[in-house]
């Protein structure tokens, strides 16, 4: 079973443009729970774009569901998860000045680094999770972290399949099927849409969950939130 959980940083980015409460990132959340995602993702960034830091804290006794909570382990970072401990961290080694994710962990060049964060987060009983591309060296380089699973950075697929490209899936199906022979759970994650999620999933073996944000988001204004919500679950059965 693959579970959707429902990255709301643009919620927040809608939120903050008006300085005010709307729309109500909590109750967006609780809602988003209710009509059926098995997951609410959050990433809170150093510059506080969208999600807040006091969003994260806020929303722990909230999501009811299992918690994701994405960023670059910066100290600051750390602090943040460690003390709210939510169901999974996924690392993710953006810059302070992307506009968005843009690459997966290099996870050979920092290999100690990730193994000690991993270790903290593990410690305090967190699941892990790497963000990563599907080159192959990487996948058994996540392995010896101790990472639990990996997140498969999926832009390069969905820019693909966009233009009618649907081989480019199978990079992924292979990195998939590496990091299950190496005992890694697998994620995915950015960019993935309505569109391109049913294939996605059927040629991706034991694909734990994905988070999915910007597209759903921006589905919802044209479908509605509940209505988008179970489109994605019926394409993820
Ligand atoms: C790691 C990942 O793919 C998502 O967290 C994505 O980066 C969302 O971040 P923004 O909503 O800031 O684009
Ligand atoms: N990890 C991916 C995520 O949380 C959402 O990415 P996107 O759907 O906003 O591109």
């Amino acid at each position: 079973m693959t579970k959707l959980s429902v990255n709301i940083n643009k919620i927040a980015t809608l939120r903050n443009s008006r300085g005010g409460n709307v729309p109500d990132l909590l109750k967006v959340a609780v809602d988003i729970q209710e009509f059926g995602a098995e997951g609410i993702t959050i990433h809170p960034r150093p510059d506080e774009r969208h999600i807040k830091y006091q969003d994260a804290y806020d929303l722990k006794p909230i999501v009811t569901t299992e918690y994701n909570i994405e960023g670059n382990p910066i100290a600051d970072f750390m602090d943040l998860v460690l003390a709210i401990k939510p169901t999974q961290v996924t690392l993710v080694p953006d810059g302070n000045d992307v506009l968005t994710s843009n690459a997966g962990w290099d996870t050979i060049t920092h290999q100690s680094f990730l193994k000690e964060v991993i270790t903290d987060f593990k410690d305090n009983g967190i699941r892990t999770s790497i963000f990563i591309d599907t080159d192959l060296k990487l996948i058994e380089g996540a392995a010896e972290t101790g990472a639990d699973r990996i997140e498969l950075y999926t832009e390069a697929f969905a820019s693909q399949y966009e233009k009618g490209n649907t081989g480019a899936v199978k990079p992924y199906t292979e990195a998939a099927l590496l990091a299950h022979d190496l005992g890694l759970g697998i994620n995915a994650g950015h960019d993935l849409n309505l569109e391109n999620i049913q294939f996605f999933k059927q040629n991706i073996p034991n694909l734990a969950e994905v988070s999915i944000g910007h597209a759903l988001i921006s589905e919802s204004l044209y479908l509605g939130l509940q209505n988008v919500v179970n489109m994605y679950l019926h394409r993820l059965q």
